[in-house]
């Protein structure tokens, strides 16, 4: 269950948070239409405290928005002000930020027609996303029965709410079958993403990601590309198999709520030889950066005080 907060930014202004409701004729929540970040603000080593790479995620979400023809009724400014007043509303140094701006109600039918576009900004405590055990000793993951979205069935570069159904379904048969995640491979049958995250594995000494394809344009995945390239790994975005993951010598999922989580074995077969040595590295190393321990990543960090 979420912890409840104080407030809620909702449409331009600060509400308590049991009184953030809508319509159950919200267009929305028929349809799923509707786009949204998931972001997080981290304490830093110095007492402060910083939302990571916040400008990127805002300009995602009117990203998505875009591709959706959505139009978010503020600016890229007002919602990252907005972000930080609700943080700082709801005293938190730190603490996982979902935006979500979403189809009110008007007219019914599968065109939104005039209906309102609304924004709800919510801030809670989450923790280690797939449990803090993960992010040591690895997790254990099947290759979904569901494929990720065709490139042209959904828009799989836009947060939408929508998309989000295949991943309630690939996480859902993943943890019916005792797995902690599912991981979805494109319909070409080639690796495409997790419910949640981006995949890296690391092969003959070289990290490997999917290509931008059928997969969100994770931020965790950029940050994790240049972070490995600057510790002087090679980093290769490429299409690879699932038998390339099961033949790798580590495979990670990165993602905001995820962070860094290495994937211990794929399908009943464990992957090398479970050390995480480059996972723990730039696991270790990442961080450092949103810990605000390295001045060559400053500019990923928007520090505020509660
Ligand atoms: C499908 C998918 N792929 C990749 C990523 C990684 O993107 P990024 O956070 O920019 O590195 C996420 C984020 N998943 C968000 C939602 C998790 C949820 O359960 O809700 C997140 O990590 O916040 C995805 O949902």
């Amino acid at each position: 269950m979420v912890q409840k907060m104080e407030s809620i930014w909702f449409d331009g202004r600060l509400v308590p948070w049991d009184e953030a409701n809508v319509h159950v004729l919200t267009h929305s929540l028929h349809y799923g239409l509707g786009v949204f970040e998931g972001i997080r603000s981290y304490r830093l080593k110095d007492g402060g405290s910083s939302v990571f790479r916040l400008k990127e995620h805002v300009e995602r979400l009117f990203q998505s928005a875009h591709i959706v023809q959505m139009e978010i009724p503020f600016n890229e400014d007002e919602i990252v002000d907005a972000i930080v007043e609700t943080l700082k509303a709801n005293k938190m140094p730190e603490g996982y930020i979902r935006p979500l701006a979403f189809v009110g109600a008007g007219a019914m039918g599968v065109h939104p027609g005039t209906n309102p576009i609304q924004t709800i900004i919510a801030t809670w405590p989450w923790g280690a996303y797939l449990g803090e055990e993960a992010l040591e000793n690895g997790i254990r993951v099947r290759t979904s029965s569901f494929n990720r979205h065709h490139v042209n069935v959904m828009m799989t570069k836009g947060k939408v709410c929508g998309n989000y159904v295949n991943s309630v379904l690939a996480k859902r048969e993943a943890v019916a079958d005792g797995y902690d995640e599912g991981l979805m491979l494109d319909t070409a049958g080639y690796v495409s993403e997790a419910t949640g995250e981006n995949i890296f594995i690391v092969r003959k000494g070289v990290i490997k990601t999917t290509p931008l394809t059928s997969i969100l344009e994770g931020i965790t995945r950029a940050s994790l590309m240049e972070l490995a390239e600057d510790l002087g790994y090679k980093v290769v975005e490429q299409q690879f198999s699932r038998d390339e993951v099961y033949t790798a010598d580590e495979a990670f999922f990165c993602g905001t709520a995820a962070e860094l989580t290495p994937i211990r074995e794929l399908d009943r077969r464990r992957i090398g030889k479970g050390d995480f040595k480059v996972a723990k590295h730039l696991q270790a190393e990442f961080f450092k950066v949103v810990g605000g321990e390295n001045p060559k990543y400053e500019h990923w960090l928007h520090r505020y005080e509660v």
